[in-house]
């Protein structure tokens, strides 16, 4: 073989290794977002590093967070910072769901969001509501499987693009509708929903009892409510010095102005005027663990690291990418500490109605 075609099939060999490990490698849903098409949301392309600067320093000033009108800005940031990255690396479901044997990742998170809508007993021509709803991963599972007219509402205008994209693109835009704005002050008519349900969102309030009021206010009489909290459990001790490492680690990676006990939802559903009807920690067994996803994905992490850095150091990615994806890497790790520990579940689950 003569220098040139050896340097030309090397060239071709590196080029398609390239794209496959760039374009290819680490999809987490079928045609999902690429790491090339990992962008800031709706932040522009300089501004990455800056706000992601920003919302770490939120931290270094806890009682900016205890303000509560700052929260909804805050939380907004950090979606701008990370929504394409949980799409690339997680899939369009932001949430946890119990790890079902024989079941892949995707089958088991479309089970989990199924069983919210079965407790809510509507069907076809009735209308709910999903606070916090991401890019509608959950959202379109829900439509398809009840038939229920589905109206979302996230803080984040980058996701409801991403929604409105994804909507269309699954067929479900007839059923499924989102709005962008506050959950804390919702831009709905009272009496207006025949359901409603929210899965890991609201553990991003500020005062649970603010968010269950608007959902409370917007359900109509006898209509019920489901909700997937986040929370810590009772095998919590704040006096455990790796405890509160633990929970502090969860609340700077994901968001939170601080998570909240078990206990206090309930008592909050009651305060807003909800009957209970079911409460339960979905992780407990005979569940098993909803963190091994996380936990056996290690080798993707690393792969997923060079590719950012990569991918940012030619210009591709916002240079900020790295530092979020970093921040998203340890939080991983206190996720599943959290979740082995059993100190932390992110599926605290409960049922309330509105009385008639
Ligand atoms: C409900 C919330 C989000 C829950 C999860 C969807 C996300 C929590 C941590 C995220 C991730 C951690 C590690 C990332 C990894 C380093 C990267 O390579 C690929 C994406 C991750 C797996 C990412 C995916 C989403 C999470 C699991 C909160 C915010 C209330
Ligand atoms: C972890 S994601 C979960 C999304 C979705 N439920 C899912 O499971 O895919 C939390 C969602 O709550 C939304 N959220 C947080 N605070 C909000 C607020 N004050 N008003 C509206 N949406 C909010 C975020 O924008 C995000 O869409």
């Amino acid at each position: 073989m003569d220098s040139l075609t050896l340097f030309s099939t090397a060239a071709i060999v590196l080029a398609g290794g390239l794209y496959w490990f760039i374009c290819i490698l680490g999809s987490a849903e079928q045609k999902g977002k690429r790491a090339v098409d990992l962008s800031g949301g709706s932040i522009s392309k300089e501004k990455v590093q800056d706000n992601y600067n920003q919302y770490w320093s939120f931290f270094r000033r806890p009682k900016e967070i205890e303000k509560v009108e700052k929260v909804p800005e805050f939380v907004d940031t950090f979606y701008n910072l990370v929504t394409d990255i949980y799409e690339w690396g997680w899939g369009q479901s932001f949430h946890f769901s119990p790890a079902i044997p024989g079941k892949s990742h995707r089958e088991a998170t479309r089970i989990h969001e199924e069983m919210a809508v079965d407790l809510l007993n509507v069907g076809p021509g009735k209308r709910i509501l999903d606070a916090g709803c991401g890019v509608g991963g959950p959202m379109r599972a829900i439509a398809a499987h009840s038939g229920a007219n589905v109206v979302g509402i996230t803080i984040n205008e980058y996701q409801v693009k991403r929604t409105r994209a994804h909507n269309k693109k699954a067929g479900l835009d007839g059923l499924c509708e989102v709005v962008c704005g506050n959950f804390l002050e919702m831009p709905f008519e009272d009496n207006s929903f025949d359901g409603a349900y929210s899965i890991e969102a609201t553990c991003h309030a500020p005062k649970l009892e603010e968010v269950y009021g608007e959902i409370y206010r917007v359900l109509k009489p006898g209509a019920l409510y489901v909700s997937y909290e986040w929370v810590t459990t009772e095998l919590y001790r704040g006096d455990d010095a790796e405890h509160r490492e633990v929970i502090q680690g969860i609340e700077r990676g994901d968001a939170l102005p601080g998570l909240r006990c078990y206990s206090d939802i309930s008592a909050v559903a009651k305060k807003v005027g909800f009957e209970i009807v079911q409460e339960r920690d979905l992780a407990k067994p005979p569940s098993q663990p909803w963190w091994t996803r996380l936990k056996m994905g290690r080798i993707a992490y690393w792969r997923n690291h060079i590719l950012v850095t990569i991918l940012a150091f030619i210009g591709i990615a916002p240079k900020g990418v790295v530092d979020v994806h970093e921040m998203l890497f340890v939080t991983a790790d206190y996720l599943t500490r959290g979740g082995e520990s059993g100190i932390f579940t992110p599926m605290h689950m409960i049922l309330c109605r509105k009385p008639e």
